[in-house]
């Protein structure tokens, strides 16, 4: 198997590279745009530079690649940006996917893209596969636009991987996440305001990158809802981050989503059931305290 990456400097991309670089059958291709911020940490990995936002540039690494298996993690990422830049986060999160999807089909290569529960409207959760999305923000209309077009692309073989609210460590910088957040902010004494009237089955980024790999080994196809399996407010996950790092839970406050003025909604009950990928591809997420306890571990 050979697998590129997309957005290897992100996130999920530096859970992948880690993962996928250990095992024997996969030849790992990093591509992200600008410089790579993993080669440092694995000078093996083969790293290609791709702004997916460049057609010709796409097509180009992928013909020179002719990997099996695609896995699109980049996309702008920031839901108040994406509000704010409505352009810009379609071309990001859209035009690149019609590249990259049609680019496959042509080239045989499967593609594995990401996708998010805020293509959904918040109002009932945990969701299935086979939930009906209704976006409220432009960063959740241009996801499920996405999944649109990977779905319609004649001849493809896809796979789409649902995720909600990652949080792992990152490397060299990058998009923050609630566990760091509320770690840095309480280590520095700091009060923060948490809300206690969302639900989200938050995602350690390494389940999420096992997750991935699983669709790639079996080439699976279809949508798959991957991430944790428990169902918790951000206030109670702060609770757990405060009691895990022996940290001040006073410094926690309890607030509604309604105090905050953000650009972008952001839907009130998520979250996801994941049996079809335990049933399917043998996924098995750690809990919540076992993520902690890995970022901790990681951090040290
Ligand atoms: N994080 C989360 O809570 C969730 C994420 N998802 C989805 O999972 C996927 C991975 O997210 P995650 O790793 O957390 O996000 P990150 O923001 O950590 O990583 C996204 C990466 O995409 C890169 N990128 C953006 N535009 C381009 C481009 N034009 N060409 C190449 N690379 C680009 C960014 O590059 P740069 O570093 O240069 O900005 C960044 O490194 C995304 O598709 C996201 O929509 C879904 C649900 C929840
Ligand atoms: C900034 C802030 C966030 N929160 C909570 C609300 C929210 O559920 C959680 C994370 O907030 P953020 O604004 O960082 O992230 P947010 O944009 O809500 O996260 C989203 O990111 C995109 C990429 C996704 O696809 C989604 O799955 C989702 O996780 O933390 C607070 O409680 N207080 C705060 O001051």
């Amino acid at each position: 198997m050979k697998i590129l990456i997309t957005g290897a400097n992100g996130l999920l991309g530096q859970k992948l590279v880690a993962l996928l670089r250990q095992q024997s059958q996969v030849t790992v291709v990093a591509t992200a745009r600008g410089t790579n911020r993993l080669a440092d940490l694995y000078p093996d990995v083969r790293f290609v530079p791709l702004d997916v936002t460049d057609a010709v540039q796409v097509r180009q690494v992928l013909v020179q690649e002719q990997p099996t298996h695609l896995i699109h993690t980049a996309a702008m990422t920031q839901v108040d940006e994406c509000e704010l830049n409505q352009d810009a986060c379609w071309t990001q999160n859209v035009t690149a996917v019609e590249y990259l999807a049609s680019t496959c089909a042509e080239l045989d290569i499967h593609l594995i893209h990401l996708s998010t529960d805020f293509i959904f409207n918040g109002l009932v959760g945990p969701l299935t596969e086979e939930a009906t999305p209704d976006p409220i923000s432009h960063y959740g209309a241009s996801k499920l636009a996405a999944e649109r077009i990977v779905r319609a692309t004649p001849g493809l073989r896809w796979a789409i991987a649902r995720t909600v609210l990652v949080y792992g460590t990152v490397h060299g910088g990058g998009r923050s996440n609630i566990v760091l957040w509320v770690r840095d902010s309480l280590r520095k004494n700091q009060k923060i305001k948490v809300v206690s009237d969302q639900w989200r089955t938050p995602t350690l980024a390494e389940d999420l990158a096992l997750g991935c790999w699983l669709l790639a080994l079996h080439s699976a196809q279809g949508i798959y809802h991957l991430s944790g399996h428990e169902l918790l407010t951000p206030y109670q996950m702060a609770q757990q981050v405060a009691a895990f790092f022996e940290l001040d839970a006073a410094l926690l406050e309890q607030v509604d989503a309604s105090t905050f003025t953000q650009p972008a909604k952001r839907p009130p009950r998520t979250g996801f059931i994941i049996e079809k990928a335990e049933r399917e591809l043998g996924y098995q997420p750690r809990s919540f305290m076992e993520g902690i306890a890995l970022l901790a571990q990681q951090s040290k």
